[in-house]
């Protein structure tokens, strides 16, 4: 097949991306909702076992995930409903408690400790510094009844900028960037359209310019037209601020439109992760087959 001028930028960003050293790092994180039993203290790593112990009803929602970043990166996850996307960002983002695993990021100042062992203090501090979440339900990532511009000033004030004046003006800034218009930077995000909430939400997650931004079905619901906009401003600000991101969706043709590597999970598992292009034009795995087609 052949390349095309753009084919051969990307590839020479991809090379330049991953000569760097990660920007994180996670190793062997699993993550069980349930009592667990004698049965199922270790998550198997068989696929035919499933994610469910027979004895004791608890789930393995992530199993053994080991995988790394890089600057300016995005990577997709993708799998069917229930396989663990969210469980993963949720437990990144220090939402849910990892049962087992590693986590570091090479831009906090502790850069090879596991930040899974941090106190709460601390997990509170790499939130408001190291990293952004954008949700699906915007109902979890912004406070409804107060402004827009409050919501930003809320992730500033949570990161230690007091100074009124810059705050306002880095709310505009935000805000402006995500097309928010500035007349409407003092409106609750209850009066906005779900996708201009989207926008909000985007716009609060890099509020202190965080180098990792995890993104949970940020455009699943939304009108297709909307999405498109959405998914056009991740890409410009990936572009422009080099952010890295981990873009969870069930949507293929979301992960193909931002993701440059894509890791493809069923039931907790890793069953296949590679470059985006190798994964859509030839996957392995009978499970991404199964996906690939179903987008086709
Ligand atoms: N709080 C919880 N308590 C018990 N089980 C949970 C909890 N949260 C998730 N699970 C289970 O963990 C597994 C993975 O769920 P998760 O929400 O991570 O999947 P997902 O891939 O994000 O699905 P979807 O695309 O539908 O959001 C599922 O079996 C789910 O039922």
């Amino acid at each position: 097949m052949s390349m095309n001028s753009a084919d051969l930028i990307n590839n020479a960003e991809k090379e330049w991306v991953w000569n760097e050293t990660p920007l994180l790092k996670v190793r062997g994180l699993s993550k069980q909702f349930g009592a667990g039993c004698i049965h199922c203290k270790q998550p198997t790593s068989d696929e035919q076992e499933g994610s469910r112990c027979q004895y004791c009803g608890s789930i393995w929602a992530c199993r053994n995930l080991s995988f790394d970043l890089y600057p300016g990166e995005i990577l997709g996850v993708v799998g069917e409903s229930g396989s663990g996307k969210s469980t993963l960002v949720k437990c990144l983002y220090f939402d849910e408690e990892t049962t087992v695993g590693e986590m570091s990021i090479s831009s906090y100042e502790d850069k090879t400790s596991n930040l899974f062992e941090k106190s709460a203090q601390q997990k509170r501090y790499i939130r408001n510094h190291v990293m952004g979440m954008v949700y699906q339900n915007p109902l979890l990532g912004l406070r409804m009844p107060i402004s827009s511009s409050g919501n930003i000033a809320e992730k500033l004030f949570a990161a230690d900028h007091y100074h009124v004046g810059s705050i306002r003006q880095r709310a505009a800034d935000l805000l402006q960037k995500v097309e928010i218009p500035l007349a409407r930077m003092d409106e609750p995000p209850k009066n906005f359209s779900g996708g201009m909430q989207q926008r909000v939400q985007i716009s609060k997650a890099l509020a202190n310019n965080p180098p990792l931004l995890l993104l949970d079905e940020v455009t699943t619901g939304l009108d297709l037209s909307v999405q498109a906009k959405v998914l056009d401003l991740i890409r410009n600000i990936q572009r422009e601020l080099r952010v890295a991101m981990i873009v969870v969706s069930h949507d293929l043709g979301v992960i193909r439109m931002l993701a440059d590597r894509t890791m493809v999970l069923r039931q907790g598992l890793i069953v296949e992760q590679g470059l985006t292009d190798q994964i859509l034009e030839d996957p392995r795995h009978p499970y991404t087959q199964l996906l690939v087609h179903s987008l086709l």
